[in-house]
């Protein structure tokens, strides 16, 4: 009897990083075959992750970039039908808010295949923050058949919304899982960045920050204000290094180099792979963002974390005093950030070893359920 094949379809930087950890367990196994397949969403940043985590990939499906929501969905609706067509796999796999993760799981539906959604149950309660990330995770959750959900605050949503309690199980976030396998490999090696890495510039005796800001629903003014208030926290903190990252949306581009490039302590840099990223998160004095993943991850190195947004569908870190739900308005980011490098803020971290966020173990747990659940399939009788 031929093996049941598992889809695991992802798009973007953060996917592929969230669900290495699974397709490494997968891969280990001779009793199922692994696909996974790559939609296109982002190229470039996730071409990076692939090689990092040396993931085998199956399928990469010719989706035109930098188009529209609406043209991606369409263009991956189609490609995803056709691949599916071809493969049928036996579950489909997709994780968290992204617009690959909302089309696999209509593209599966509309051929009753099973789909199984990582990251389950998050909300942040505002269909337009974060947007259009908030209704993709919860049309996911209504198409998907099983629901691995990261904490018991997200499994408790997904019974509040009616789901059976028996497809949903908590797993703990991958991200965490992700995030030790690398910190293991730095520590491991003592690695550094080299002479040729964008942060060759940092010096050990000097403190850094790091920033990232890409939501859409901070496109326009959100982004400049925070970039502003960046600006004036470099001008007052010449002793500290302020590192952004941008990424690579020509309008989150236009508007941080517009805003940054004059300032010598402001370090702006092409995205970074996810070993350098961890490397500067271990070792920065304080971090910014409105990245989902960073969140989860900030907190679970213990770091004090700002969180450049009105609304989060992670709170379980602000019951911890190292982390602040700032928003956007400068003066705000400003005066915590700035009470934090003066020392007149303490933002006490979290205790790593106790992250909300998971203790490593997630993928595991996923792996179970979906074999568990892949068992009592082929004992179900045939309707
Ligand atoms: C609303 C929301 O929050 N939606 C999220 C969205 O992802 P996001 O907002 O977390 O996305 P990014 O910030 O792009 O990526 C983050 C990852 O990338 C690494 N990184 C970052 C900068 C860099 O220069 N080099 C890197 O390696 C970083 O360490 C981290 O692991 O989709 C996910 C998947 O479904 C969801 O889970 C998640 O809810």
């Amino acid at each position: 009897m031929s093996k049941p094949s598992v889809a695991l379809v992802v798009g973007t930087r953060p996917e592929a990083i969230k669900i290495a950890p699974l397709a490494h367990r997968l891969r280990g196994r001779d009793d199922i075959e692994l696909q996974l397949c790559i939609t296109g969403q982002h190229q470039e940043m996730l071409e990076q992750v692939l090689e990092l985590f040396e993931l085998p990939v199956a399928a990469r499906l010719p989706v035109p970039q930098g188009s529209s929501l609406t043209r991606l969905t369409s263009e991956m609706m189609r490609e995803l039908d056709g691949y599916f067509h071809e493969t049928s796999p036996a579950l489909v796999v997709v994780h968290g808010d992204t617009c690959t993760c909302f089309v696999a799981s209509l593209a599966a539906f509309h051929l009753q295949l099973p789909v199984a959604h990582v990251e389950a149950g998050l909300r942040s309660g505002n269909r337009h923050s974060p947007w259009p990330e908030e209704n993709y995770r919860r049309m996911a959750d209504t198409l998907a058949e099983l629901h691995l959900a990261p904490t018991p605050a997200a499994r408790d949503t997904l019974l509040a919304e009616g789901l059976p309690a028996s497809r949903i199980r908590v797993t703990g976030n991958t991200v965490v899982d992700a995030l030790l396998w690398m910190k293991q490999r730095i520590d491991d090696h003592r690695w550094r960045p080299d002479h040729t890495s964008p942060l060759a510039c940092l010096q050990p005796e000097r403190r850094h920050v790091l920033i990232t800001s890409h939501r859409r629903e901070s496109h326009g003014n959100g982004l400049q204000s925070i970039c502003r208030a960046v600006a004036r926290l470099a001008s007052r903190h010449t002793d500290v290094d302020f590192v952004f990252p941008v990424h690579l949306n020509p309008t989150v581009q236009q508007a941080v180099y517009g805003e940054l490039k004059h300032y010598r302590n402001v370090i702006l840099t092409a995205p970074l792979d996810y070993r350098h990223l961890v490397w500067l998160m271990m070792h920065a004095e304080l971090i910014l963002t409105d990245s989902g993943g960073i969140q989860e991850e900030a907190v679970t190195l213990g770091k004090p974390l700002l969180i450049l947004r009105d609304t989060t569908e992670r709170p379980e870190a602000l019951a911890n005093e190292g982390t602040r739900l700032v928003g956007t308005n400068p003066d705000a980011i400003y005066e915590c950030a700035h009470n934090v490098l003066e020392s007149r803020l303490e933002l006490a971290p979290t205790d790593p070893s106790s992250s909300p966020y998971g203790d490593g173990q997630a993928a595991r747990r996923i792996e179970s359920f979906i074999v568990e659940w892949l068992a009592g399939r082929t004992r179900r009788p045939a309707s």
